[in-house]
């Protein structure tokens, strides 16, 4: 049977088959045979050892679309980050780090401010004009009044989907709101775990429904973006991209040169001045990491 891995604890593996449900496996032979250790998102064969025991052994892991490393988490279509709109207002620069880490991952992501029932119309298109611009698909949503969350389903539907955003923004009220019975199933996991000895966080895929799954991670409030040099964040901005070859300088940093075409775009309004900041922010403390 195939099946996709949506937990791993404790050298277990939750293999989620659809009609069937939920299989307790473990991985004898697959280090040995593929040298790949299975993660979470896998898509994998099982054989069933025990039916009524919901037993099984993985005995192939098919092959992995992508992998991301933070979270940990195999075959992802996108990342769905959630920032409240206001309370507590979305802190942006942590936003473009996680953007930038997500296209340092090669994933695309989707922006979700919700709380969108308190806050004004100015407030939306000052944000919208910051990240539409810069390509992203931006929805906004309340669990309120439920306005943007049939968009949101749509968006999830048949992909793998990693949700991330600071802690207070509504992430639980919004993941019960698109899947009520989300909670069912995080307790039915648990009470398989009970028996198992750990139960510090770990990583797991919430099956939602035909092929949709989600992955919460736990809220953050710091990002650091490293091994990357600091020349090579601007290539992270893509609303610097239309402006390449026209800056006075070849390698031009954007910062204090002379003749810089995104500067000139930035006075001209055509270039977020919230993003730009940010960028200048992460520059600096880029140039200033420590190398080891
Ligand atoms: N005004 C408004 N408040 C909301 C909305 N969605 C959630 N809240 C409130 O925001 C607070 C946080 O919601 P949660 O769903 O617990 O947020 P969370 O992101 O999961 O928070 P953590 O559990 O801390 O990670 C609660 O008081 C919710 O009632 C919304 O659309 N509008
Ligand atoms: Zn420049």
């Amino acid at each position: 049977m195939e099946g996709k891995i949506i937990k791993g604890i404790a050298g277990f593996y939750y293999v989620y088959v659809k009609t069937f449900g939920l299989y307790e496996c473990k991985a004898k032979g697959i280090f040995r045979n593929q040298k790949i250790k299975p993660l979470v998102g896998d898509n994998v064969i099982i054989d069933v050892i025990d039916e009524n025991e919901k037993k099984g052994n993985i005995s192939d892991i098919l092959e992995r679309k992508n992998e991301l490393i933070r979270p940990a988490v195999a075959n992802v279509d996108q990342a769905l980050v959630i920032f409240a709109a206001a309370d507590p207002a979305p802190n942006l620069n942590l936003l473009d780090r996680f953007l930038i880490l997500m296209l340092k991952q090669q994933v695309d992501t989707v922006i979700c401010f919700n709380k969108k029932d308190i806050v004004t119309e100015k407030e939306i298109r000052l944000l919208e004009e910051a990240y539409i611009k810069c390509g992203y698909k931006v929805i906004f949503t309340s669990t309120y009044t439920e306005d943007g969350i049939e968009t949101l389903r749509e968006l999830l539907k048949d992909k793998t989907t990693v949700l991330a955003g600071p802690s207070g923004v509504g992430k639980s009220s919004i993941i019960n709101n698109i899947h009520p019975d989300a909670n069912m199933q995080t307790g039915m996991i648990s009470e398989k775990i009970k028996r198992g000895k750990h139960t510090t966080r770990h990583s797991e895929l919430f099956y939602i429904q035909g092929n949709t799954f989600i992955m919460d991670t736990p809220g953050f409030s710091s990002l650091y973006i490293q091994d990357m040099e600091k020349e090579e964040l601007k290539n992270y901005f893509a609303e610097f991209h239309e402006y390449d070859g026209f800056c006075r300088f070849n390698g031009c940093a954007h910062l204090n040169e002379p003749g810089c075409a995104v500067k000139e775009a930035l006075k001209e309004g055509k270039i977020s001045k919230i993003r730009y900041n940010n960028y200048t922010e992460i520059y600096e403390e880029i140039k200033n990491q420590k190398r080891y």
